[in-house]
């Protein structure tokens, strides 16, 4: 019985991988190395190099290692570029979705968890957003994960799957052990740029507007610790396991901070004053995101560890300085 995790060379893959395996399951990584790397695949997984849309080969792999459980993180991330190659991002975060799932149905596995995005409720019409709220996808990224919520759906009515579509907020930090950590080639995330700033990985950064109606003025997020989400994912496996219906959870901590907030928790933290110049708004920035996080606590008895700001940018920073030490473009 293992858990094969696509994308688990990758940042939230990777922490997934090491939790399952902290749990003492085993774990199959099946990442094709576009975005992440081979060493970020934890120790005591095994390791395949392919694409996640390649169907004879996923069969191949769910039956040489028994594969009874699928994590499915694998897929683009970047939510301008996706308005820029909106087919690129139909095709590896859709079409290889439906590809897996075919496969999963064919093979006989029966759990399925995926990573999905606040990105599907597009802009909110009120903040704390729950799970029930209409999905109105701004960007091409957005539609990519909530068509494949979709099909999730439909094939959990026809065959014999059971599923939880987890819709991450704003994910951040890294594992308290050192053992992983955000690598993205192109970072675009407010803690990891804010830390690259810190660490001089980057001479300055920028705050992309500050006239939102806001207090400070500056955009909100709900930021969630990548550990305290890994968790999630196991106790959603768990929880399909032990019978669980198919389900859609929100993951985020229910609070919101401001672009202000975590920069300013940056500098504290790190002890370091780095240069922040005023941008203008990025396009599709929404005002406020923070998740209604009720579902998850009740349905999986979710009780997350890291809900500490200073915490997760700790941990961000330690694995910033330790990328530097690694000698890996993390930029
Ligand atoms: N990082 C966030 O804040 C965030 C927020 C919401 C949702 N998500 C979702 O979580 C998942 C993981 O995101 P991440 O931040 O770890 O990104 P990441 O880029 O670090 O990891 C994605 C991994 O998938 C691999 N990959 C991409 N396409 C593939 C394919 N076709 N076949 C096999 N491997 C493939 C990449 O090489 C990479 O290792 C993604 O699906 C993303 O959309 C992330
Ligand atoms: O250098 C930067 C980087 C970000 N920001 C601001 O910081 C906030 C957070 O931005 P992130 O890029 O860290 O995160 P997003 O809220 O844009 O994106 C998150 O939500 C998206 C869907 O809404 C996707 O799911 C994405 O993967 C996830 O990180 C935004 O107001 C952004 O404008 C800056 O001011 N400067």
């Amino acid at each position: 019985m293992t858990v094969l995790v696509t994308g688990g060379a990758g940042y939230i893959g990777s922490h997934a991988a090491l939790a399952l395996l902290d749990g003492g399951r085993d774990v199959v990584v099946l990442d094709n190395l576009s975005q992440g790397h081979r060493w970020a695949v934890p120790t005591g997984a095994a390791f395949v190099e392919g694409d996640c849309g390649d169907e004879d080969l996923v069969r191949r792999v769910i039956a040489e290692h028994d594969v009874t459980a699928i994590m499915h993180f694998a897929g683009s991330i970047i939510v301008p570029d996706s308005v820029i190659y909106p087919l690129e991002y139909y095709r590896n975060n859709t079409v290889n979705s439906r590809a897996l799932l075919q496969v999963a149905v064919d093979s006989g596995v029966k759990h399925f968890i995926f990573s999905s995005t606040a990105g599907v409720y597009g802009e909110p019409k009120a903040t704390p957003i729950n799970e029930d709220f209409a999905l109105k996808p701004i960007s091409p990224y957005g539609t990519s994960k909530m068509m494949t919520e979709k099909m999730l759906a439909d094939a959990a009515i026809a065959h014999d799957l059971r599923y939880v579509a987890l819709r991450y907020f704003n994910v951040a930090g890294a594992d308290p052990k050192g053992r992983s950590g955000q690598t993205s080639r192109k970072a675009t995330h407010l803690i990891k740029i804010a830390s690259q700033a810190a660490t001089g990985t980057r001479p300055q950064m920028a705050i992309y507007g500050e006239d939102y109606e806001t207090p400070d003025g500056t955009c909100i997020r709900d930021y969630i610790h990548v550990s305290d989400l890994a968790n999630a994912h196991v106790l959603a496996l768990e929880y399909l396991e032990r019978g669980g219906e198919s389900d859609v959870m929100n993951c985020g901590y229910g609070r919101g901070f401001s672009v202000r907030e975590v920069i300013g928790a940056v500098k504290k933290v790190s002890g370091v004053d780095f240069e922040v110049e005023l941008a203008d708004r990025r396009p599709g920035d929404p005002a406020a995101l923070i998740a209604a996080a009720d579902r998850i606590r009740q349905k999986l008895g979710w009780t997350p560890v890291h809900d500490d700001l200073d915490a997760i940018v700790r941990h961000a920073l330690d694995w910033e300085q330790s990328l530097k030490s690694r000698e890996v473009s993390a930029a």
